[in-house]
């Protein structure tokens, strides 16, 4: 124990078990939903091979097979041009067994990202990435039914809330400013119905380790392991490591998953989520929630 510890070892914010309770409460809508005629189903476009996104794509068609949603997989070459690859969203866009999509992130460089994300149906943005979903949570469009909110950011959210750790007034430091996790995680944090003061750190931050002495929750979205060090954190913190880097095991050599946070922090920390098993689950859940709810605003 150093001097920075606290007296007991952190408490485990684990994401598998209200990641499985919330697949069972989607299983139980989509049920209702079938019975309705409407079938939900999520489609994935990966391009290339890189191990690590065809990983996640079968994660994402195993949960679909859990909860009773279709699946539509699209996979395409690594080369694949701008256009052919607008011309897949053209069909997903007008398929109506598709009623919400992805697209597998990174793309590579030499495909526009932010035109592929655009040329999403906003009504079937399955990861809220689209910018006029963005755009509604800038507005603070309220009400879940009216647009998915992005899935790594409302997992972390629901993450602390299933655990009862109270947000409202808390500081709460975001490193890293990515699209995906850190500044829609900012936007969701300040709403009023959460309302804690937000900053958001990056790679231009000039003193990392003074924000993190001054956060009451600190949530890890960089992408850098073990960048989070344990000495920096303020005793009794809660910590959230969303950050996903594939290092080589030094016993085994080979690759594993590690997260931004010094696991040392589990000495510091109040609550600690792993990684895996904390965010990663929950950002799945996410995924399958914002399916079913697409699917429902076509009843309603
Ligand atoms: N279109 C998108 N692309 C990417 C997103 C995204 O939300 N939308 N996020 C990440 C990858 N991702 C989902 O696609 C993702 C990452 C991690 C996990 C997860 O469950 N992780 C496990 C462990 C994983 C492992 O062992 O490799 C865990 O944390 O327990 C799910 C989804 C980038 N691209």
């Amino acid at each position: 124990m150093n001097i920075f510890s606290s007296p007991q070892p952190a408490r485990i914010l684990d994401g598998k078990a209200p990641a499985a309770q919330i697949k069972a409460e989607l299983a139980e809508r989509e049920a209702k939903l079938k019975a309705r005629g409407i079938t939900p189903g999520l489609g994935t476009v990966l391009v290339g091979e890189d191990p690590g996104s065809q990983w996640y794509v079968a994660g994402k068609h195993r949960d679909c097979a859990e909860v009773g949603i279709e699946s539509i997989r699209r996979d395409l070459p690594e080369n694949i041009t701008q256009e052919e690859h607008e011309s897949v969203l053209d069909e997903l866009n007008a398929d109506p067994a598709c009623t919400g999509y992805i697209v597998q992130l990174p793309l590579p460089k030499h495909i526009d990202t932010n035109r592929i994300l655009e040329k999403i149906d906003p009504a079937k943005d399955a990861d809220g990435l689209h910018p006029v979903n963005l755009g509604r949570l800038v507005l603070n469009v309220n009400d879940p039914l009216d647009s998915p909110l992005p899935c790594t950011p409302h997992g972390c959210v629901e993450l602390l809330l299933r655990h009862d750790i109270e947000l409202a007034g808390r500081k709460v430091l975001v490193v890293g400013r990515g699209v995906t996790v850190g500044r829609p995680l900012g936007l969701l944090l300040t709403r009023r119905n959460i309302n804690a003061t937000v900053t958001l750190a990056h790679t231009g931050t000039e003193d990392l380790p003074a924000e993190l002495n001054q956060a009451d929750v600190v949530i890890a979205a960089a992408g850098m392991p073990h960048m989070i060090r344990a000495e920096d954190l303020k005793p009794g913190v809660v910590v959230l490591d969303v950050g996903v880097s594939r290092v080589e095991d030094e016993e085994t050599g080979k690759s594993r998953v590690t997260g931004d946070v010094d696991p040392e922090a589990r000495s510091v920390a109040s609550w600690l989520s792993p990684n895996p098993g904390g965010v990663g689950p929950m950002t799945r859940a996410m995924l399958l929630a914002n399916v079913v709810e697409a699917a429902e605003r076509q009843v309603v």
